[in-house]
């Protein structure tokens, strides 16, 4: 399963300069190559500008559910959407999508741990939705945005689930890139699968993003990594196999006393 990650630099507050960009570079990189999925990061059409998210959120989904459906049909790519700000009977929610090849909506969630360090709470609305797996080219995949990645019950429902590949939209700081790069290891070792992290680059104000994103193997090796300042393509191949190798050689699941937890 061959994978592109767009570590990309958002245009604050302008959602159709960012459609335009996301456009532009799939059709870049999918002139050279074939992918099966292409991840984006969080906040993408918007970024950070929260007081502004209520004037310029996409409204039950639209435009940027269509404008993915679409993209992933005309360029036959399954694309996991990053999250964008959505509102919803005036709730701005940080709104994740997946959509298949075929353009069909597999997955949508909805932010549920909420950043008190960016006042996330002051302008969001935590998801009140369970986090559940979808399935891509028959294999299934999860999905968490960001802080969701500090708590690792989140991670491990989906394991627990069946999920081989976790995906990890985020506009994680710079300031705390330490942790941006061990407690997703973390969550690939415990868990036995591959972690796929889309994070930006760039800043908003006082805040720099971290950029480093990464795909981490099932054995917590990290694979590829983006550097931190510069937007790219991170791109790699999933060995699927792998994962149930880890799991038969160090058998955690099995080894589980829940009951004693
Ligand atoms: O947990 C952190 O340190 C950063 C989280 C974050 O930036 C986010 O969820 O957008």
């Amino acid at each position: 399963m061959n994978i592109a990650i767009y570590q990309m630099e958002v245009i604050p507050g302008n959602v159709e300069a960012n459609h335009a960009k996301v456009k532009r570079w799939l059709e870049e990189i999918l002139c050279k190559e074939d992918y099966d999925i292409v991840v984006l990061p969080e906040l993408w059409t918007t970024g950070y500008t929260l007081p502004e998210l209520d004037n310029i959120a996409d409204v039950n989904g639209e435009p940027t559910t269509s404008f993915l459906q679409q993209l992933a049909r005309q360029y036959e790519v399954a694309i996991v959407g990053g999250s964008f700000a959505n509102k919803v009977e005036g709730h701005v929610y940080n709104h994740a999508c997946v959509v298949s090849k075929t353009g069909d909506v597999v997955y949508t969630y909805d932010k549920i741990h909420l950043v008190p360090m960016l006042k996330e709470p002051a302008y969001l609305t935590g998801g009140k939705q369970h986090a559940h797996t979808f399935e891509l080219g028959g294999v299934k995949m999860g999905l968490i945005i960001c802080y969701d990645l500090r708590f690792p019950e989140l991670t491990r429902k989906l394991a627990l689930e069946g999920a081989e590949v976790v995906f990890i939209v985020a506009q994680w700081p710079l300031a705390r890139r330490n942790h941006w790069i061990a407690l997703q290891t973390a969550r690939a070792i415990e868990n036995q699968l591959y972690v796929v992290a889309s994070n930006s680059c760039g800043s908003y104000e006082a805040t720099e993003f971290s950029g480093t994103s990464l795909v981490i193997d099932a054995n917590g090796e990290h694979i590829r990594q983006g550097s931190i300042t510069e937007e790219e393509t991170i791109t790699a191949t999933l060995q699927l196999e792998q994962v149930q190798q880890v799991r038969r050689h160090v058998p955690v699941f099995s080894s589980r006393m829940e009951q004693y937890y």
